[in-house]
């Protein structure tokens, strides 16, 4: 029975299943598809319930309502990030601001990113995602079969040129560009790394103690655990690639926004420059030496995060429209919306988003169906607290099980299905925040996506350019000849990228294929690369996975 500290006494632990000695729950946790596994457990335990990893707390929350009450109304004690030695310290994502504690670094690193993400700065930039948004139309043209690659390509050309801006020399976005790829390894083993009790390393802190080198005590549990519970692919790819991606990070780092402003004459306007200027300004006011360090984190670290989150949801569309069958009339229906509001003589834009009702409830569906993070990005309470008579350790991990939220019945009837319509008319999205997959898929309180402005505009800008001149089809099998449904599970990983599967983008018809080829801008080689920077190794394997 667990003893509560004096202040405490009178409340009850959070309920959760029973553990075993020692290992408490380490055995019970889902490693592929938890949100599902929390969900159910929810029926049992409640909509915040505990599990317990080597002595470790988590709290999992499940509804809307108990995660705005931590995260807002308690948020100056709910806005950590655990401890993790396997992401933060042996990979070093501890620099970059997504793995932050709640402190002034984070602050500082995030007050930076607003300067240029928050409504009214992204809106100089909005030309970006519009013209990356063609762009994606040609590379489908072009090279349908490169699917993928072309989403990977338009969602990271499109991020980095708003975070970098041109280097002179470097045009991002390029046939397999260096630091699209780049960010897609340090995206990757990111999501990897801090998918909640997936390393042993992170429960023992204190094993570097034993040894001055903590890598040697991670290698040390990967082969432990390849011992014990069969070989995973997945760990053993995740160590060959630490070192790769702390070597990535690093470099991403090195004097990269200095260079910026060295080749200002030809540099576009980016978050790079924004932020070298606001840091001068106030430097002019008070000394902060500092504050180069955190811009130059801050930049990397959001390129980082942006540069495949909205991909995910892209290709959450295109699993949509693999299983077509499925849901047959959802592209019929935006087509016939586009086709009556745009016309077929030229390409939807911003200015249209407003009278496309049904391509944001696409938006919205797509943010809720598949959600980018299920699971969140874990919190972790820096106080002692009490929720509903419940204790609530400082230190716990609490993860906002998204998914539950999105699929919450109260808000979403047939929450499995994929119905856009339910997002029109007198939609509870509009009356309630918890109807609103925006309020939700983009997470909570005080770290709150910084990217959620221009990530809203991205999805607009390429969902509706896609499917107002392409087809997606279900995959055929090269056997039978006959289009098959591929599946729609998700791959492991804190960002949830659906498994592989198959998909056609086929032109709706000759006009379309015209529309781009007139009207989209021409793809470059890729050419140059960005100074002081190396294309990650070709040996890199981790993203076959997706
Ligand atoms: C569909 C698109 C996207 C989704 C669904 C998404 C979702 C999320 C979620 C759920 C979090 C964690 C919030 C929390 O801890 O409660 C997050 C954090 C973050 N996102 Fe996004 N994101 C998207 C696009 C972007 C873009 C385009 C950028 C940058 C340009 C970006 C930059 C970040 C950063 C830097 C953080 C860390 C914030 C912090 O820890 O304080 N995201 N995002």
């Amino acid at each position: 029975k667990q003893r509560l500290p004096a202040p405490y006494a009178h409340l009850k632990p959070v309920p959760g299943p029973k553990g075993l000695p020692f290992v408490g729950n380490a055995f019970r946790m889902p490693r592929v598809m938890e949100w599902k596994v929390f969900k159910e457990w929810s029926n049992i335990y409640g909509n915040i319930f505990k599990v317990s990893v080597f002595g470790r707390t988590i709290i999992v929350v499940n509804s809307f309502d108990i995660a705005i009450e931590l995260t807002e109304k308690r948020g100056a004690i709910y806005s950590s990030r655990p401890n993790l030695i396997m992401a933060g310290r042996l990979m070093g994502f501890n620099a970059t601001y997504p793995l932050m504690p709640y402190n002034d670094g984070l602050r500082a690193a995030r007050r930076l990113a607003h300067h240029t993400l928050s409504p009214r700065p992204v809106k100089s930039f909005l030309d970006v995602p519009e013209t990356e948004g063609g762009r994606w139309l040609r590379r489908l043209l072009n090279n349908p079969k490169d699917w993928k690659q072309a989403v990977a390509e338009t969602n990271g050309a499109t991020t980095m040129k708003i975070i970098y801006g041109l280097v002179s020399g470097y045009q991002a976005g390029g046939q397999k560009d260096p630091m699209v790829k780049a960010f897609e390894v340090a995206l990757h083993a990111f999501s990897l790394a801090i998918a909640p009790g997936a390393h042993l390393v992170d429960f023992f802190p204190s094993c570097s103690l034993f040894s001055r080198h903590e890598k040697c005590v991670a290698e040390n549990f990967y082969q432990y655990k390849k011992s014990q519970r069969g070989f995973s692919d997945l760990a053993s790819e995740i160590w060959l690639t630490m070192e790769k991606t702390r070597d990535v990070l690093r470099k991403l780092k090195l004097d990269f926004v200095q260079n910026q402003v060295v080749s200002a004459g030809t540099a576009r306007p980016s978050m790079a420059l924004d932020t070298l200027d606001l840091i001068q300004k106030e430097r002019n006011q008070k000394a902060s030496a500092d504050m180069d360090e955190v811009a130059k984190w801050t930049a990397a670290a959001t390129a980082g995060a942006g540069a495949h989150t909205v991909r995910v949801s892209c290709l959450g569309l295109d699993v949509l429209g693999a299983r077509d069958v499925a849901h047959p009339n959802v592209q019929r229906k935006a087509q016939e919306e586009l086709d009556r509001v745009v016309g077929r003589d030229r390409l939807p834009n911003l200015e249209d988003r407003p009278s496309l009702p049904y391509i944001e409830a696409i938006i919205k569906e797509v943010l809720r169906w598949h959600p980018v993070t299920p699971c969140g990005v874990p919190h972790t309470s820096t106080e002692d607290d009490e929720y509903e008579g419940m204790f609530i350790p400082k230190g716990t991990s609490i993860i906002l099980n998204q998914w539950a939220m999105l699929h919450d019945t109260a808000y979403f009837s047939e929450p499995e299905k994929f119905l856009p319509e339910r997002f029109l008319g007198d939609s509870p999205s509009d009356q309630v925040r918890a109807g609103n997959p925006y309020a939700i898929a983009f997470g909570f309180g005080r770290r709150i996506c910084p990217g959620l402005h221009l990530g809203s505009v991205m999805l607009f800008c390429f969902i509706s350019k896609a499917l107002a001149t392409f087809d997606i089809k279900r995959p055929i099998d090269s056997n039978t000849g006959k289009e098959y449904d591929p599946p729609v599970d998700a791959a492991p990983g804190n960002v949830s990228f659906p498994v592989r599967f198959d998909c056609r983008f086929i032109p709706r018809n000759e006009k379309a294929i015209e529309l781009i080829n007139r009207d989209t801008e021409e793809l470059v080689a890729g050419e140059g690369m960005p100074i002081g920077f190396e294309a990650p190794p070709e040996s890199h394997q981790l993203a076959h996975h997706w």
